[in-house]
């Protein structure tokens, strides 16, 4: 097997008394979509939040091609190529659809303040390339027709799909989704299904995901990690997660 794109071993975060993530190591092949699996309350989220750098790890290596970004922040992990959507969506509510993906763009936007300030032609091509950029997400999106309502006002899906957008536009190596069906309507969860997969074929993104839908975990996902109060259970492709007894006994037999 070749070198992963993303290594993660013995990670682990305290909170207090609490161990909340412990001794947790999986590794991402690129363009691989892979699920972290478990009960409420078993850690998932605190390893999202390591890994994106909204957390600095009590211990561990988080290895980006190599390079370790544990602690580094969120912004430059960012830079580094490695984005996350939320739990809870989050975008820039009283800006349009379109704005949002603008921002989103501002460290790829080549032309610097100067040349923003002095309105040169080297900055309008590059405004005019983000522009359109933008506009090519929001059609793969199937967004176009709403590009200049305020972000706030769509419709749950639609805002779950800008944020998408909002992060394939940097043009991530990593795309990690927290609970990205939560909300949706069962056609949502199916066309997110099919969206995630054309993400990774068509702009070979690696994507990791926190799910609690079955369905679409089970029927996206190559390799699942299922954690249980802080701790790796198992680790394997879908198929075998569903008949390891002990995932079973943790997690799916609460269903
Ligand atoms: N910032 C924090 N400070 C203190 N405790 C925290 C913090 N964040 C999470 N925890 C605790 O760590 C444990 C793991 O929480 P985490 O949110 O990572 O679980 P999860 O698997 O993502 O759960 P869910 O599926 O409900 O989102 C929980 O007991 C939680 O209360």
């Amino acid at each position: 097997m070749s070198t992963p794109l993303l290594d993660i071993s013995q990670l682990s975060m305290r909170f207090g008394g609490l161990l909340a993530v412990d001794g947790v190591e999986f590794s991402l092949q690129s363009g691989e979509i892979f699920a972290i699996i478990g009960p409420n309350g078993a850690g998932k989220t605190t390893v999202f939040n390591c890994i994106s750098g909204f957390y600095k790890p009590s211990t561990g290596r988080i290895a980006l091609e190599g390079r370790d970004i544990a602690g580094l922040g969120s912004h430059t992990v960012a830079t580094h190529g490695l984005v996350r959507t939320f739990q809870n969506v989050r975008l820039f509510k009283n800006m349009t659809v379109l704005e949002n993906l603008l921002v989103a763009q501002h460290r790829h936007v080549r032309a610097g303040f100067l040349a923003g300030l002095f309105n040169t032609a080297a900055y309008r091509r590059s405004e005019q390339e983000a522009i359109d950029q933008a506009v090519q997400w929001l059609d793969h999106m199937g967004l176009r027709e709403f590009a200049n309502r305020e972000a706030g006002n769509l419709a749950y899906g639609h805002q779950r799909r800008l944020e998408i957008a909002r992060c394939m536009i940097t043009r991530p190596r990593v795309l990690m989704l927290d609970e990205p069906a939560a909300g949706l309507n069962p056609q949502e969860k199916k066309d997110l299904q099919g969206l995630i997969q054309q993400l990774r074929d068509q702009h070979q993104v690696t994507v990791l995901l926190i799910e609690h839908d079955m369905s679409l975990v089970m029927g996206v996902s190559e390799r699942i990690l299922v954690m249980e109060y802080g701790k790796p259970i198992a680790l394997g492709t879908p198929e075998a997660i569903r008949n390891d007894a002990r995932v079973i006994k943790a997690y799916l037999g609460e269903e």
